[in-house]
């Protein structure tokens, strides 16, 4: 089996279900609109223009947020703040928001399948009751208070989908926006939490008000009470359903005219209330799925971030590709070669000038190079002191530069150069940071193992192998070992598959490899492999005198089967030594006492009978159903690399939406401006700066939940309608306010701040 997701084989799997993220409640997955059919008819349109102006036409499979009714688009939202001089006035009279119709449909949903329904805030307590209207509730702030001109101009209203970030088409669901059920928010309602905010949120006008357990529309949510980091301490908090919850009526037909055509569509078909489904209007990372979440090991804290493996992996990759060497200290390397400049050589400098590659009879070096065209890391391979005299050879060299294969390293381009002080050709190919060869990875100790005590060359020379010099890798460290000092079986098929894929490839288009060796296959990650350096034989030895440059093609793809073999059965008996022609006998005994007939056979296929003709394709039954086991490898990694790409876009998403409120806050250029944070409706992104980081609870300690930042900053992004309640360090102003409101007034600061920079830029310019 491929280590390539040996970390998640080797997973303890637990009956025991790991702690969810940042899911505290499992309830069923939002739909497309196009199911509808699966939980009911449509309410009936008429023959004329159906749905909310806008919608007649759409087909029926949407997004069910697309459908925003005009009351909730253009008609005030419930809570809307007025200004009245210098007080404002929470002005929610009929409180019957989208949210509150998703609410009960998912409240329903779940009460027809006896379930319960977290959130749902049913304890018999009646909402309609006055002790939820908290009656003028009127809020005052001090004269300094911002100015709310903005929501003189008439209703804000919910933002249309168009409007709505590309991720809100995600169908991911939020941590705990638990619909908050059947109940409509009471008159008056302050569109509070169903827990009341931390204390010094609470403004001292409002401490007598009882918080509604309703409409997620009208929740934070999220207090140091009922965090989602709470709720997968304890289980979730929020009160099941009742039993037998009467559904809402239907609401009636609703007749609008827009640009003389009217529209005739009844509100609750156009929310996702009838289906049951809550598809939240935000979007942020919900967890990893089980499918992955179970093949992991277990930790202890739940994994909201890129696990520290990969992380480590994917950081040295880039310090790698980044390092630059100080050129004044190494004056040998030139500033510039070609298209290609900060060059880094990959390996030490030999001993000698004249020491010749073990591959190919000439001194070599590896430079990594960023490419001044296309801004690329490549790697150069440069030969040093050859000289190109036909340039026939290039035909295979344009023949290897199409050849694509995730085995082989792709070969970009070939020059010749005078940029080292001599004639030097250079390859350049794809640069894989932090690859080493197989020889630096498992024959790098050339000690004695297994009874073979000397290094020899593929080819059965007495050379000694020396290992890459890069520093990496080793034979012993973090190779994987079997029993007496030998690779598992499993990752030597790993390495045929992938070996004989590229081969296979490379004999289909009529070239050869003609470099299958230790030392120029590159590995990296876990078992990663390929062929590197091809090309390069095809230059070196090109004969001027021959007519068909392909001519001896077939017989080097012949000798690519016999070193494929010889590379295998080194790695087998973990020896370089193990090719040996007089230790070929000891080495076969060693093979078919710890491996299986088919590796056996691989070797007698491959090694014996000189004449005998082969083929890469009659390796392939050897393999046999070994091919399931790298797909599945290759299938569980994917599923992996998948999970922790979906972490990592909604981690770039809230890192510019914080990048953005950073540039917004207080800027000091800004301050006298009154169109700015301290007085204008900036002030507002101050304050929410403040709801996000600042919290404390009742004691006044600090208040720290990732989960509320993450679910406050996704509401924010998403432009929710839910409420929060924004309140001032003096605590004499309180601002409620929708995110939807927030995000416009956060889209438009930003905005004024390009335009700003712009003229700035202009005006040095
Ligand atoms: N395409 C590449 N991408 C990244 N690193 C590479 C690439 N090619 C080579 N290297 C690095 O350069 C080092 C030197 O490679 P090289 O092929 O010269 O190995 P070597 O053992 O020194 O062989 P030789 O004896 O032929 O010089 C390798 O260990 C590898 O880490």
């Amino acid at each position: 089996m491929g280590s390539n997701g040996d970390q998640y084989f080797n997973a303890t799997f637990s009956s025991e279900p790991p702690v969810p993220d940042f899911q505290p409640f499992n309830r069923q997955r939002g739909m497309a609109r196009g199911h509808r059919n699966m939980m009911g008819p449509m309410q009936g349109p008429g023959p004329r223009n159906f749905g909310p102006p806008g919608h007649g036409m759409r087909p029926r499979m949407e997004m069910p947020r697309m459908d925003v009714p005009p009351d909730l688009r253009d008609g005030p939202l419930p809570g809307q703040m007025y200004n009245e001089g210098y007080g404002s006035r929470i002005d929610s009279p009929k409180f019957d928001g989208l949210g509150s119709r998703i609410d009960q449909g998912l409240t329903n949903d779940f009460a027809a399948l006896n379930l319960q329904i977290p959130g749902s805030g049913l304890k018999g307590s009646n909402p309609g009751a006055d002790e939820f209207i908290p009656k003028s509730a009127t809020l005052t702030h001090s004269a300094s208070s911002p100015n709310f001109s903005s929501f003189n101009n008439g209703p804000v209203g919910m933002p249309p989908m168009s409007n709505a970030a590309p991720h809100m088409m995600d169908n991911g669901h939020m941590g705990n926006s638990v619909p908050g059920g059947d109940i409509p928010m009471p008159v008056g309602g302050p569109m509070m939490s169903n827990t009341p905010p931390p204390a010094h949120l609470m403004p001292s006008g409002m401490s007598g008000v009882v918080y509604s357990t309703a409409s997620p529309n009208n929740s934070p949510h999220l207090s140091p009470t009922n965090s989602p980091l709470m709720m997968r301490r304890t289980g979730s908090p929020l009160a099941p359903i009742k039993p037998g919850t009467p559904k809402k009526n239907q609401a009636s037909t609703i007749q609008e005219s827009v640009g003389g055509t009217t529209y005739f569509y009844n509100p609750e078909d156009y929310t996702v209330q009838r289906e049951g489904i809550h598809i939240p209007n935000f979007t942020m990372f919900p967890s990893i799925p089980p499918h992955v979440a179970h093949m992991t090991v277990k930790k202890n804290m739940p994994q909201f971030f890129m696990c520290d493996e990969l992380k480590m992996d994917i950081l040295n990759r880039h310090s790698m590709t980044l390092a630059q060497i100080d050129l004044q200290q190494n004056p040998d390397i030139p500033t510039e070669v070609d298209n290609y400049h900060h060059l880094f050589p990959l390996e030490p400098p030999p001993p000698s000038s004249m020491q010749k590659s073990n591959r190919f009879s000439y001194p070599t070096t590896c430079y990594k190079a960023v490419n001044t065209k296309d801004g690329l890391t490549y790697c150069l391979r440069r030969i040093h002191g050859f000289r190109l005299s036909n340039t026939k050879c290039m035909m295979i060299i344009d023949m290897w530069k199409k050849m694509y294969h995730p085995n082989i390293v792709q070969l970009r381009e070939v020059f010749t150069t005078k940029a080292f002080g001599d004639n030097s050709i250079v390859f350049v190919y794809d640069f894989h940071a932090c690859a080493e060869t197989l020889m630096g990875r498992h024959f790098n100790n050339p000690g004695s193992i297994n009874g073979y005590n000397q290094s020899f060359n593929m080819d059965g020379s007495s050379r000694s192998y020396n290992s890459s010099g890069n520093g990496k890798g080793g034979g012993g460290g973090n190779t994987p070992r079997q029993h007496a000092g030998l690779l598992p079986e499993s990752l030597i098929w790993a390495y045929v598959v992938q070996l004989s894929s590229a081969l296979r490839a490379i004999h289909a288009a009529g070239l050869a490899c003609r470099t299958m060796d230790p030392t120029k296959i590159l590995i990296y990650s876990k078992s990663r492999l390929r062929l590197n350096c091809v090309g390069i034989m095809d230059v070196l030895t090109f004969d001027n005198n021959q007519g068909n440059p392909l001519a001896m093609m077939q017989h080097y793809q012949q000798e690519d089967l016999v070193f494929l073999g010889k590379v295998v059965l080194a790695l087998g008996c973990n020896s370089i030594m193990a090719i040996q022609r007089d230790n070929f006998t000891s080495s076969m005994e060693l093979v078919a006492r710890n491996y299986s007939a088919d590796l056996k056979n691989f070797f007698v296929y491959l090694l014996t009978n000189s004449n005998r003709p082969r083929s890469i394709n009659d390796i392939m039954p050897m393999i046999g159903a070994r091919f399931y086991t790298q797909l599945d490898a290759a299938q569980l990694r994917s599923d992996v690399m998948d999970s922790e790409l979906s972490k990592s876009v909604e981690n770039g998403r809230l890192f510019r939406l914080l990048c953005k409120l950073g540039t917004i806050n207080e800027r000091k250029e800004f301050q006298m401006d009154p169109q700015w944070s301290e007085t204008g409706d900036r002030y507002m992104l101050k304050l929410y700066r403040d709801f996000l980081f600042h919290q404390h609870d009742a004691n006044g300690a600090p208040w720290i939940d990732m989960a509320h930042i993450l679910q406050s900053l996704n509401k924010l992004d998403g432009g929710t309608p839910e409420k929060i309640c924004l309140v001032s360090r003096d605590e004499n102003s309180v601002l409620v306010v929708t995110y939807a409101e927030l995000k416009q007034n956060f889209e438009r600061a930003f905005s004024d701040l390009l335009t700003a920079s712009e003229s700035q830029s202009n005006a040095f310019t």
